[in-house]
């Protein structure tokens, strides 16, 4: 009889797993898209774009400076694979003043076309103890990381839902998945943009159009070595048990997952981790992604239970059950529907 069940089980998981492509979106052709890059001229923002201009799209980089963006420009140019693709720099304070963004971003849909993804990569880090902080400083980077991304989204959306399809990539920090030392200004900044995610991932699933929160890791770029100037030890020591990443590396993992759809892009098994722990209430987008999570959270809640010295089953166990349960339903509903 148990062995009836457990390969009742077993079946039911396999089954889960083959038709889990059904319910993924389809994958966004980059040859021939136009890609644009908020934070496109240094570190991950560049890196982003190299990436897909070695996929055939069209490049609109957005940042101030306009030396650094013409360098960043004949980087990238390097990585063309056709002699179509173009280049677009565009200088922008994309924090400052919502009808400027909303103009640039017109004129580079004027140039290169409506936008089919837009890759929100522009931010900035402050850390330190929270008394030894400006006051100023919550302030400019709510500004800079959260408003800096709110913007070009809100300048992108009506197009988007008019041609029922987009990617919008909101480029977080494991700092925005759990508070950290050092970070009181920076962490919340980064935390803004996941309730900003899922809320406008609910809006817009309709319309075909995903968003990805990309959380990295510690990654060596030029706003690191600014940041590494002010550091706390503390801050120092607990971002270096997640390791360093190449920006060149995190980009791929980012563009992949956007091209996907998946709503979450972690890199390295820290943030994989990081992130089936802190995966809260946001949109899975394959039936894959929901039982990994199930099963991680179920594994450290275990433990938590054994601190807590309980031994039957949490409550989470029943949860995950009908959570299970009403999946299965779901893709049943969906299945027939189709
Ligand atoms: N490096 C890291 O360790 C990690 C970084 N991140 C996040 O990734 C993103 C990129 O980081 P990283 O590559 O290190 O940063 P860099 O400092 O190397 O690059 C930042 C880019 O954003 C642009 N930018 C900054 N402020 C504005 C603004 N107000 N308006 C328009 N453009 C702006 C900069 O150009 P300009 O100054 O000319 O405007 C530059 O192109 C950031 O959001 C960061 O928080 C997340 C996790 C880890
Ligand atoms: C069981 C799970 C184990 C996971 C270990 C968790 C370790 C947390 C490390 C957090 C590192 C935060 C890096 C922030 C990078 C950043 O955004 C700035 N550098 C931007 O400039």
């Amino acid at each position: 009889m148990l062995l009836v069940v457990a390969a009742f089980i077993v079946a039911f998981v396999l089954l889960l797993y083959m038709i889990s492509p059904l319910i993924s979106p389809k994958p966004l052709k980059l040859n021939g898209a136009h890609v644009v890059v908020t934070g496109g001229s240094s570190g991950i923002g560049k890196c982003i774009a190299v990436e897909c201009y070695r996929q055939g799209a069209f490049i609109t980089l957005v940042a101030r400076d306009e030396v650094k963006l013409l360098q960043a420009k004949k980087e990238v140019e390097k990585f063309a694979i056709n002699d179509k693709q173009v280049v677009l720099c565009i200088s922008v304070d994309v924090s400052s003043d919502y009808s400027q963004v909303e103009s640039v971003i017109k004129q580079a849909q004027e140039k290169l076309g409506p936008v089919d993804m837009l890759v929100n990569c522009a931010g900035t880090s402050i850390s330190g103890k929270f008394e030894d902080v400006e006051v100023d400083r919550f302030k400019k980077l709510m500004e800079v990381n959260y408003l800096g991304s709110v913007y070009p989204t809100r300048a992108v959306i009506t197009t988007m839902k008019e041609r029922r399809m987009g990617r919008i990539m909101f480029v977080s920090s494991q700092a925005g998945q759990i508070g950290l030392f050092g970070y009181t200004a920076y962490s919340p900044s980064k935390f803004a943009l996941r309730g900003l995610a899922e809320s406008l991932q609910m809006e817009i699933k309709p319309y075909n159009i995903y968003v990805t929160v990309a959380y990295p890791p510690d990654t060596d770029t030029p706003g690191l070595a600014e940041e590494n100037k002010t550091k706390p030890l503390e801050t120092k020591l607990i971002a270096e048990t997640s390791g360093v990443c190449q920006p060149d590396q995190v980009a791929k993992i980012i563009v992949r997952d956007a091209v996907q759809g998946n709503f979450n892009s972690s890199v390295g098994p820290d943030g994989y981790m990081l992130s089936a722990l802190t995966c809260g209430m946001s949109p899975v987008t394959s039936i894959t992604e929901g039982l990994q999570q199930e099963a991680f959270v179920e594994m450290y809640d275990r433990q938590r239970d054994s601190v807590f010295s309980c031994s039957w089953p949490s409550i989470k166990t029943v949860f995950g059950m009908a959570a299970l349960g009403a999946a299965s339903l779901t893709i049943g509903a969906y299945l027939t529907q189709k």
